[in-house]
């Protein structure tokens, strides 16, 4: 399932943080990918350190306390966040995300992948997000402080930016259900006792979607 989550962030939030990499130092983003994506990885991302850590920490919060993203994602661990600037040029051919990543001396899966836009669609040419169907791709360029959430188990690119710069914050889950077919079982059963409850209230009906909800956690949770 890819979805999309609007607002993520605030303006003021946005600007605040692009504030901050304005005056923050950049490096080759070929640092940290694998020995295969960096053949095709062509941009820059913030130099890891106290602005980053700062960052990734408010990027963190802002997301587990998202209704959305904990249904959609049920995270266990946003383990890796990085700050990718494209500048006109740039561009990150189609790769597969590495499936461990360490994080603090040991590894994490990742099950989710995600792009939060900082910079509006109008600021920059080119740039799209393309993830790779068996036969067909679906492009995403959003507005700025919406993400756009994936399977990390796809193949996908960015786009050369042919003009402008494009502002992104990438990260990696690790869910509490490693399986994308299972978390959007999960997600159709949440969105239905909700809509029960809404009309109905806490009617026989809530209490068995209920239960098969709490009894695939116990059955597919992954802690
Ligand atoms: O910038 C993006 O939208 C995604 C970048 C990407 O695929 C990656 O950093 O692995
Ligand atoms: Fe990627």
């Amino acid at each position: 399932m890819i979805f999309s989550i609007d607002n993520i962030l605030s303006p003021e939030e946005i600007s605040e943080i692009k504030q901050v990499l304005e005056r923050a130092e950049f490096v080759d983003g070929k640092l940290t990918a694998g020995w295969h994506a960096k053949l095709v990885k062509n941009n820059q991302q913030l130099k890891s350190g106290t602005s980053q850590k700062e960052l990734k920490a408010k990027i963190c919060a802002v997301l587990f306390k998202n209704a959305l993203f904990q249904t959609t994602v049920r995270p266990k661990t946003i383990h890796s966040i990085l700050f990718s600037r494209y500048d006109q040029g740039m561009s990150y051919d189609t790769h597969v995300d590495n499936a461990l990543m360490k994080n603090n001396g040991s590894f994490c899966r990742s099950d989710v992948s995600f792009t939060l836009f900082l910079n509006s669609p109008q600021d920059y040419e080119g740039g799209d997000l393309t993830i790779e169907g068996v036969q067909e791709e679906q492009h995403y360029k959003l507005d700025a402080g919406s993400a756009i959430i994936y399977p990390s188990t796809t193949l996908h690119r960015v786009n050369p930016v042919t003009q402008g710069t494009r502002l992104v914050v990438v990260g990696w889950v690790q869910s509490v259900i490693r399986d994308a077919s299972d978390r959007e079982i999960l997600f159709d059963l949440e969105t239905a006792r909700r809509a029960i409850f809404a009309k109905s209230g806490k009617t026989p009906e809530f209490d068995l979607i209920s239960k098969s909800i709490a009894n695939l956690l116990r059955k597919w949770a992954d802690i």
